[in-house]
């Protein structure tokens, strides 16, 4: 077997590409290269984007390993037997990757609608303020993720259903203890309350200190899996959480959330009327 006539083979013909169409070939490799950035992009601080990883190094590996061991025609079965594995992983991936797929395609119709849905930001920023100031003063436990690119309507359809203007007295209200829709977790979306009592999916991660119980797993979980900034009021000492993008930022003060809040809702497109409507980085008049 020669390997290197199997390597010279693949780069001889590479470079025969690139001297009959030098020009197509570089806009492909500009779209491929397109393909892949959008394509991590859409994927990125999810989980899908570690198996991706991992898979498209496998695949890389493989493909230019059969390339080289398969150059000449000898061993074209092994390419053979190759060509049948990627068919048969890659139904293998459609069915085990169903739930991440399903999520990837709703983003895709979702995030059009939320740059342009825009929000009265420094209003929905000081009502947030105030609500977690008012839990983390009382010990009362909350969990809020606030939506960004990535929609969240897979956990909502397991949630209730409210739909209701943000303000710090609805928030206080659902999480008040004996209220009934005061355990799990709420979903903001822009200036709505779009659901409560959601159930976030619980972070698999072994490395996380022991005293985090299922709130702070559910929080982290949730941002590892889309963009959404998540707080988390602990019950048990009153302290202030920020969960985003896997990782967890603990003991904030209020005077750290309100950049963080700010920063999240600046990553949404305000309309021009309210663009007019709103002083985007103060604090509406009478709100603390
Ligand atoms: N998957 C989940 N999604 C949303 N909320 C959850 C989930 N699992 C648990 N919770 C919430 O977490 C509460 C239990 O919190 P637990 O005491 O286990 O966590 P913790 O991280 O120690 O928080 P705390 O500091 O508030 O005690 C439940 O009553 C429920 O409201």
């Amino acid at each position: 077997m020669d390997y290197d006539l199997g390597i010279i083979n693949v780069l001889r013909r590479l470079i025969g590409y690139f001297q009959t169409e030098p020009l197509q070939v570089a806009f492909e490799l500009l779209v491929i290269a397109f393909v892949v950035t959008m394509i991590l992009r859409f994927l990125r601080g999810t989980r899908g984007a570690r198996v991706v990883k991992g898979l498209a190094l496998v695949l890389v590996v493989g493909t230019v390993g059969i390339q080289l061991l398969a150059g000449e025609d000898s061993l074209s079965r092994l390419r053979l037997l190759y060509d049948s594995f990627l068919t048969l992983a890659s139904v293998m991936l459609v069915v085990v990757f169903a739930p991440e797929l399903r999520r990837a395609f709703m983003r895709l119709g979702e995030a059009s609608f939320f740059t342009q849905g825009g929000v009265r930001r420094a209003r929905v920023v000081e009502e947030i303020v105030a609500a977690i100031q008012y839990l983390s003063r009382n010990k009362i436990g909350a969990l809020v993720a606030i939506e960004r690119q990535v929609g969240l309507r897979g956990i909502v359809e397991v949630g209730t259903r409210l739909d209701a203007e943000l303000s710090a007295s609805l928030l206080n209200t659902i999480f008040w203890p004996g209220s009934a829709l005061h355990d799990l977790g709420v979903v903001i979306q822009g200036d709505r309350v779009i659901a409560a009592g959601v159930q976030f999916p619980l972070s698999e991660r072994e490395d996380l200190p022991r005293e985090l119980g299922s709130r702070h797993r559910a929080a982290i979980g949730l941002s590892e899996e889309a963009d959404a900034l998540i707080l988390v009021v602990s019950e048990e000492t009153g302290t202030i959480s920020v969960a985003e993008r896997g990782v967890l930022r603990r003991n904030l003060t209020i005077d750290d959330l309100r950049p963080e809040l700010n920063h999240a809702f600046g990553q949404l497109t305000l309309s021009e009327s309210e663009r007019s409507t709103t002083t985007t980085d103060t604090p509406l008049a009478g709100k603390g």
